[in-house]
Protein backbone atom coordinates (compact mmCIF):
# COMPACT_ATOMS: atom_id res chain seq x y z
CA UNK A 1 0.00 0.00 0.00
CA UNK A 2 1.07 3.52 -0.81
CA UNK A 3 2.45 5.54 2.26
CA UNK A 4 0.41 8.69 3.10
CA UNK A 5 3.36 10.87 4.52
CA UNK A 6 2.30 13.77 6.15
CA UNK A 7 4.66 16.59 7.28
CA UNK A 8 6.66 14.67 9.83
CA UNK A 9 10.24 13.76 11.06
CA UNK A 10 13.23 13.66 8.85
CA UNK A 11 12.87 10.03 7.31
CA UNK A 12 15.97 7.21 7.58
CA UNK A 13 17.53 8.88 5.28
CA UNK A 14 17.92 12.34 6.91
CA UNK A 15 15.39 13.78 4.50
CA UNK A 16 12.08 15.73 5.44
CA UNK A 17 9.48 14.95 3.23
CA UNK A 18 8.04 18.24 2.98
CA UNK A 19 7.96 18.92 -0.84
CA UNK A 20 4.81 17.05 -2.39
CA UNK A 21 5.01 19.13 -5.36
CA UNK A 22 7.92 20.74 -8.17
CA UNK A 23 7.88 22.26 -10.86
CA UNK A 24 11.12 23.24 -12.93
CA UNK A 25 10.75 25.81 -15.51
CA UNK A 26 8.11 24.28 -16.93
CA UNK A 27 6.89 25.27 -20.45
CA UNK A 28 3.90 23.69 -22.89
CA UNK A 29 3.39 24.86 -26.15
CA UNK A 30 0.63 23.73 -28.23
CA UNK A 31 0.46 23.50 -32.35
CA UNK A 32 3.33 24.19 -34.56
CA UNK A 33 4.92 27.06 -36.54
CA UNK A 34 1.60 29.07 -37.34
CA UNK A 35 -0.87 28.04 -34.91
CA UNK A 36 1.73 28.05 -31.99
CA UNK A 37 -0.02 29.09 -28.22
CA UNK A 38 2.63 29.24 -25.42
CA UNK A 39 0.50 28.04 -22.68
CA UNK A 40 3.00 27.93 -19.86
CA UNK A 41 5.81 30.12 -20.28
CA UNK A 42 8.44 28.71 -18.01
CA UNK A 43 6.84 28.11 -14.31
CA UNK A 44 8.74 26.95 -11.22
CA UNK A 45 7.14 26.36 -8.37
CA UNK A 46 7.29 24.32 -4.96
CA UNK A 47 4.58 23.31 -2.53
CA UNK A 48 4.86 21.53 1.02
CA UNK A 49 3.38 18.56 1.56
CA UNK A 50 -0.14 19.10 3.94
CA UNK A 51 -0.83 22.43 1.67
CA UNK A 52 -3.95 23.71 -0.04
CA UNK A 53 -3.28 26.13 -3.18
CA UNK A 54 -5.74 27.24 -5.59
CA UNK A 55 -4.67 28.72 -8.67
CA UNK A 56 -5.99 31.38 -10.45
CA UNK A 57 -6.36 33.97 -13.46
CA UNK A 58 -7.96 34.99 -16.56
CA UNK A 59 -9.28 32.60 -18.85
CA UNK A 60 -6.64 31.13 -21.27
CA UNK A 61 -3.98 32.28 -18.62
CA UNK A 62 -2.50 28.39 -18.89
CA UNK A 63 -4.68 26.79 -15.24
CA UNK A 64 -5.52 23.99 -16.37
CA UNK A 65 -2.52 23.12 -18.42
CA UNK A 66 -0.66 23.99 -15.35
CA UNK A 67 -2.97 20.74 -13.43
CA UNK A 68 -2.46 18.45 -16.44
CA UNK A 69 1.36 19.03 -16.51
CA UNK A 70 1.43 18.86 -12.87
CA UNK A 71 -0.60 15.67 -12.56
CA UNK A 72 1.07 13.82 -15.39
CA UNK A 73 -1.93 13.92 -17.71
CA UNK A 74 -0.01 16.08 -20.31
CA UNK A 75 3.93 16.29 -20.76
CA UNK A 76 5.73 19.54 -20.76
CA UNK A 77 7.50 20.84 -23.88
CA UNK A 78 10.24 21.35 -21.47
CA UNK A 79 10.94 21.65 -17.93
CA UNK A 80 10.26 19.07 -14.91
CA UNK A 81 7.73 17.96 -12.38
CA UNK A 82 8.59 16.04 -9.37
CA UNK A 83 5.83 14.58 -7.60
CA UNK A 84 6.65 13.25 -3.45
CA UNK A 85 10.14 13.68 -4.57
CA UNK A 86 9.93 11.53 -7.86
CA UNK A 87 10.51 13.04 -11.80
CA UNK A 88 7.40 12.48 -13.55
CA UNK A 89 9.13 12.84 -16.89
CA UNK A 90 11.06 10.74 -19.05
CA UNK A 91 9.03 7.88 -18.23
CA UNK A 92 7.15 5.59 -20.33
CA UNK A 93 3.30 6.03 -20.65
CA UNK A 94 3.19 2.86 -18.78
CA UNK A 95 5.19 3.80 -15.79
CA UNK A 96 3.56 7.56 -15.95
CA UNK A 97 0.47 5.79 -15.33
CA UNK A 98 1.26 3.56 -12.62
CA UNK A 99 2.68 6.62 -10.72
CA UNK A 100 -0.41 8.59 -11.32
CA UNK A 101 -2.43 5.68 -9.98
CA UNK A 102 0.14 5.48 -6.87
CA UNK A 103 0.27 8.90 -6.09
CA UNK A 104 -2.15 11.29 -7.48
CA UNK A 105 -5.73 11.49 -7.03
CA UNK A 106 -7.44 14.36 -9.80
CA UNK A 107 -10.80 15.82 -9.54
CA UNK A 108 -12.65 17.20 -12.63
CA UNK A 109 -15.28 19.64 -12.91
CA UNK A 110 -17.47 17.28 -15.02
CA UNK A 111 -17.36 14.52 -12.03
CA UNK A 112 -16.32 12.04 -14.88
CA UNK A 113 -17.86 9.29 -13.32
CA UNK A 114 -18.26 6.12 -15.11
CA UNK A 115 -22.24 5.88 -16.12
CA UNK A 116 -22.82 2.19 -15.46
CA UNK A 117 -20.63 1.84 -12.72
CA UNK A 118 -22.31 2.19 -9.51
CA UNK A 119 -20.99 4.62 -6.63
CA UNK A 120 -18.87 2.19 -4.66
CA UNK A 121 -17.41 0.48 -8.21
CA UNK A 122 -16.77 3.90 -9.48
CA UNK A 123 -15.16 4.45 -6.00
CA UNK A 124 -13.11 1.08 -6.28
CA UNK A 125 -12.00 1.65 -9.62
CA UNK A 126 -8.59 3.15 -9.18
CA UNK A 127 -7.72 0.70 -6.87
CA UNK A 128 -8.65 -2.64 -8.79
CA UNK A 129 -6.68 -0.04 -11.89
CA UNK A 130 -3.44 0.16 -9.31
CA UNK A 131 -3.66 -3.90 -8.59
CA UNK A 132 -4.75 -3.13 -5.13
CA UNK A 133 -6.80 -4.95 -3.03
CA UNK A 134 -10.38 -3.60 -3.42
CA UNK A 135 -10.38 -3.01 0.21
CA UNK A 136 -14.75 -2.29 0.47
CA UNK A 137 -14.88 -1.48 3.61
CA UNK A 138 -12.47 1.35 3.65
CA UNK A 139 -14.88 2.92 0.06
CA UNK A 140 -17.50 2.34 2.69
CA UNK A 141 -15.72 4.23 5.02
CA UNK A 142 -14.81 7.22 2.82
CA UNK A 143 -18.49 7.23 1.37
CA UNK A 144 -20.40 6.98 4.66
CA UNK A 145 -17.55 10.10 5.61
CA UNK A 146 -19.26 11.66 2.71
CA UNK A 147 -22.84 11.53 3.36
CA UNK A 148 -23.42 8.69 0.90
CA UNK A 149 -23.42 5.66 2.78
CA UNK A 150 -27.05 5.33 1.78
CA UNK A 151 -26.50 5.40 -1.92
CA UNK A 152 -23.69 2.99 -2.51
CA UNK A 153 -25.56 0.72 -5.15
CA UNK A 154 -26.87 3.94 -7.40
CA UNK A 155 -25.70 4.84 -10.74
CA UNK A 156 -24.21 8.25 -11.15
CA UNK A 157 -27.34 9.11 -13.12
CA UNK A 158 -29.47 8.69 -9.81
CA UNK A 159 -27.41 11.02 -8.11
CA UNK A 160 -27.26 15.61 -7.84
CA UNK A 161 -24.58 17.04 -9.28
CA UNK A 162 -23.14 17.59 -5.67
CA UNK A 163 -23.54 13.83 -5.03
CA UNK A 164 -21.79 12.70 -7.48
CA UNK A 165 -18.60 15.39 -7.19
CA UNK A 166 -18.75 13.85 -3.70
CA UNK A 167 -18.28 10.50 -4.93
CA UNK A 168 -15.70 11.39 -7.35
CA UNK A 169 -13.99 13.22 -4.21
CA UNK A 170 -14.41 10.13 -2.71
CA UNK A 171 -12.92 8.13 -5.68
CA UNK A 172 -9.77 10.58 -6.08
CA UNK A 173 -9.22 10.02 -2.09
CA UNK A 174 -9.54 6.31 -1.58
CA UNK A 175 -6.16 5.72 -2.68
CA UNK A 176 -4.31 8.09 -0.83
CA UNK A 177 -2.63 9.82 -3.34
CA UNK A 178 0.05 12.22 -1.93
CA UNK A 179 -1.74 15.13 -4.03
CA UNK A 180 -5.00 15.17 -4.88
CA UNK A 181 -5.63 17.73 -8.48
CA UNK A 182 -8.93 19.68 -8.72
CA UNK A 183 -9.74 21.26 -11.60
CA UNK A 184 -12.76 23.31 -10.97
CA UNK A 185 -14.34 20.93 -8.54
CA UNK A 186 -17.09 23.09 -7.55
CA UNK A 187 -17.77 24.64 -11.33
CA UNK A 188 -21.11 22.93 -11.60
CA UNK A 189 -22.04 22.84 -8.31
CA UNK A 190 -24.74 24.96 -6.19
CA UNK A 191 -23.48 27.19 -3.12
CA UNK A 192 -23.82 24.34 -0.78
CA UNK A 193 -22.83 21.26 -2.46
CA UNK A 194 -19.79 23.85 -3.15
CA UNK A 195 -19.16 24.13 0.25
CA UNK A 196 -19.48 20.69 1.19
CA UNK A 197 -16.84 19.67 -1.39
CA UNK A 198 -13.94 22.67 -0.36
CA UNK A 199 -15.05 21.21 3.16
CA UNK A 200 -13.54 17.61 2.15
CA UNK A 201 -10.73 19.16 0.73
CA UNK A 202 -10.16 20.76 3.31
CA UNK A 203 -10.14 17.76 5.79
CA UNK A 204 -7.61 15.97 3.42
CA UNK A 205 -5.50 18.79 4.02
CA UNK A 206 -5.83 18.89 7.64
CA UNK A 207 -6.79 15.18 8.43
CA UNK A 208 -4.87 13.39 6.48
CA UNK A 209 -1.90 15.20 5.14
CA UNK A 210 -2.82 15.41 1.65
CA UNK A 211 -1.67 18.18 -0.41
CA UNK A 212 -4.17 19.88 -2.57
CA UNK A 213 -4.03 21.87 -5.70
CA UNK A 214 -6.97 23.21 -7.01
CA UNK A 215 -8.10 25.59 -10.20
CA UNK A 216 -10.57 28.23 -9.48
CA UNK A 217 -12.51 30.75 -10.87
CA UNK A 218 -14.37 31.70 -7.68
CA UNK A 219 -12.55 33.75 -4.94
CA UNK A 220 -14.88 32.18 -2.23
CA UNK A 221 -13.48 29.18 -3.37
CA UNK A 222 -10.05 30.05 -3.49
CA UNK A 223 -10.16 31.29 0.16
CA UNK A 224 -10.72 27.85 1.50
CA UNK A 225 -6.83 27.28 0.47
CA UNK A 226 -4.24 28.65 2.26
CA UNK A 227 -2.57 30.42 -0.38
CA UNK A 228 -3.36 31.38 -3.63
CA UNK A 229 -1.08 31.56 -6.48
CA UNK A 230 -1.91 33.80 -9.92
CA UNK A 231 -0.90 32.67 -13.10
CA UNK A 232 -1.18 35.35 -16.21
CA UNK A 233 0.01 34.61 -20.05
CA UNK A 234 1.38 30.89 -18.91
CA UNK A 235 3.08 32.71 -16.11
CA UNK A 236 3.02 32.77 -12.05
CA UNK A 237 2.93 36.50 -11.45
CA UNK A 238 1.43 36.32 -7.99
CA UNK A 239 1.22 34.93 -4.60
CA UNK A 240 -1.13 35.56 -1.69
CA UNK A 241 -1.14 33.99 1.46
CA UNK A 242 -4.17 33.04 4.10
CA UNK A 243 -6.70 34.32 1.48
CA UNK A 244 -9.73 36.16 2.19
CA UNK A 245 -12.56 36.05 -0.63
CA UNK A 246 -12.46 40.07 -1.23
CA UNK A 247 -8.53 40.37 -1.40
CA UNK A 248 -8.76 36.95 -4.29
CA UNK A 249 -11.67 39.08 -5.83
CA UNK A 250 -9.94 42.86 -5.77
CA UNK A 251 -6.44 41.17 -6.99
CA UNK A 252 -8.43 39.09 -9.90
CA UNK A 253 -10.21 42.36 -10.91
CA UNK A 254 -6.52 44.13 -10.98
CA UNK A 255 -4.78 41.10 -12.81
CA UNK A 256 -7.23 41.16 -15.49
CA UNK A 257 -6.87 45.29 -15.60
CA UNK A 258 -3.55 44.47 -16.13
CA UNK A 259 -3.58 41.70 -18.29
CA UNK A 260 -5.69 43.58 -20.78
CA UNK A 261 -3.66 47.01 -20.55
CA UNK A 262 -0.22 44.73 -21.34
CA UNK A 263 -2.19 43.14 -24.17
CA UNK A 264 -3.31 46.61 -25.73
CA UNK A 265 0.53 47.70 -25.42
CA UNK A 266 1.51 44.57 -27.05
CA UNK A 267 -0.69 44.99 -29.83
CA UNK A 268 -0.34 48.93 -29.91
N1 LIG B 1 -5.03 21.11 -26.81
C1 LIG B 1 -4.76 22.39 -27.06
N2 LIG B 1 -4.36 22.79 -28.28
C2 LIG B 1 -4.07 24.07 -28.55
N3 LIG B 1 -4.14 25.07 -27.63
C3 LIG B 1 -4.55 24.75 -26.40
C4 LIG B 1 -4.89 23.39 -26.04
N4 LIG B 1 -5.26 23.38 -24.73
C5 LIG B 1 -5.16 24.65 -24.30
N5 LIG B 1 -4.74 25.46 -25.30
C6 LIG B 1 -4.48 26.92 -25.22
O1 LIG B 1 -3.54 27.12 -24.16
C7 LIG B 1 -3.88 28.30 -23.42
C8 LIG B 1 -4.10 27.93 -21.96
O2 LIG B 1 -5.26 27.12 -21.86
P1 LIG B 1 -5.81 26.59 -20.47
O3 LIG B 1 -6.99 25.73 -20.75
O4 LIG B 1 -4.69 26.00 -19.70
O5 LIG B 1 -6.26 27.95 -19.77
P2 LIG B 1 -7.15 28.18 -18.46
O6 LIG B 1 -6.48 29.25 -17.68
O7 LIG B 1 -7.40 26.89 -17.77
O8 LIG B 1 -8.49 28.74 -19.11
P3 LIG B 1 -10.01 28.70 -18.59
O9 LIG B 1 -10.03 29.49 -17.31
O10 LIG B 1 -10.77 29.40 -19.69
O11 LIG B 1 -10.39 27.27 -18.41
C9 LIG B 1 -5.11 28.90 -24.08
O12 LIG B 1 -4.68 29.88 -24.99
C10 LIG B 1 -5.70 27.72 -24.84
O13 LIG B 1 -6.42 28.13 -25.96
Amino acid sequence: MIGRRGPGPADPAGQVPDEALRLENVRKVYGADGNRVVALDGVSLSLPAGSFTAVMGPSGSGKSTLLQCAAGLDRPTEGRVFVDGAALSGDSEAALTKFRRQRIGFVFQQFNLLPTLNVMQNVLLPLKLAGRKADRREARDVLERLGLGERLGHLPSELSGGQQQRVAIARALVTRPRVVFADEPTGALDTRSARDVLGLLQESVHLHGQTVVMVTHDPVAASYANAVLYLADGRIVGHQAAPTAEAVAERMTHLADEVERQRTMTEA
